[in-house]
């Protein structure tokens, strides 16, 4: 049978399960979430996200058809474009300067993560790649749906997060998310039993990363 995105997440159900609905992400959505916290998260993200583009920039690299190059330039596109513009509004709005994200120091979450997704790249093939950025595209699409069908979630001016889970469940991110995943849908179609383990492989070290990214924020870890 081929696989699926599903059956990487299948294969993953409790780091899956233990990222979607980490505490950090349950705070942000009842509004519970120490500003702190949340300030730290948002500083570390800014620095996540130009390395994540670094990565998209290496799948352009990495394309060897047209087809493959346009799935690239749509994931370095709704980084670039969507969510560092939105980004850096937001980290003004909670009183974070552009300058001041610029001269930043990396958390040890946000360097051991990225520096794993690029790796991966560099060593692997596009499909490995591909893999490794995946729990970050499909990943934050799926927490804004999550949170939206929780029933503790408080949307609207009283939760002092909304804005954030707007960002991600706003048409552009759900499309891109989508397009991640119908790329991934065809080419795991083709590949054996014995590559879908090494991608699963990956695949769970990417998500643990992101269950690590999110205790930085919520311990202010540094
Ligand atoms: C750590 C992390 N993971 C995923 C995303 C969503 N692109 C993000 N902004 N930050």
């Amino acid at each position: 049978m081929p696989y699926q995105f599903e059956d990487l997440k299948h294969a993953c159900q409790a780091e899956w399960q233990a990222y979607i609905e980490h505490g950090f992400v349950r705070q942000l959505g009842d509004g519970s979430l120490a500003p702190e916290a949340f300030q730290h998260y948002l500083k570390q993200d800014y620095l996540f996200l130009i390395q994540f583009a670094r990565a998209y920039a290496l799948a352009a690299y990495k394309s060897p058809t047209l087809s493959d190059l346009r799935q690239a330039k749509e994931g370095l596109q709704a980084i670039v474009d969507v969510e560092l513009d939105l980004h850096i509004s937001y980290c003004n709005a909670w009183g974070i300067s552009e300058e001041e994200l610029a001269n930043l120091p990396e958390a040890r979450a946000t360097l051991a993560y990225t520096r794993y997704v690029l790796d991966t790249g560099n060593r692997g093939d596009l499909l490995d790649l591909h893999v490794a950025l995946s729990p970050c595209m499909v990943g934050y699409g799926e927490i804004a749906n999550w949170l939206n069908n929780r029933a503790q979630t408080i949307r609207g001016d009283s939760n002092p997060y909304d804005a954030w889970i707007a960002m991600y469940e706003s048409d552009e991110f759900q499309d891109a998310m989508q397009a991640e995943i119908r790329w991934l849908n065809e080419r795991l179609g083709d590949v054996s039993p014995t590559r879908f383990e090494q991608l699963t492989r990956v695949f769970r070290d990417a998500t643990r990363l992101e269950i690590d990214f999110w205790d930085m924020g919520l311990h202010l870890s540094d």
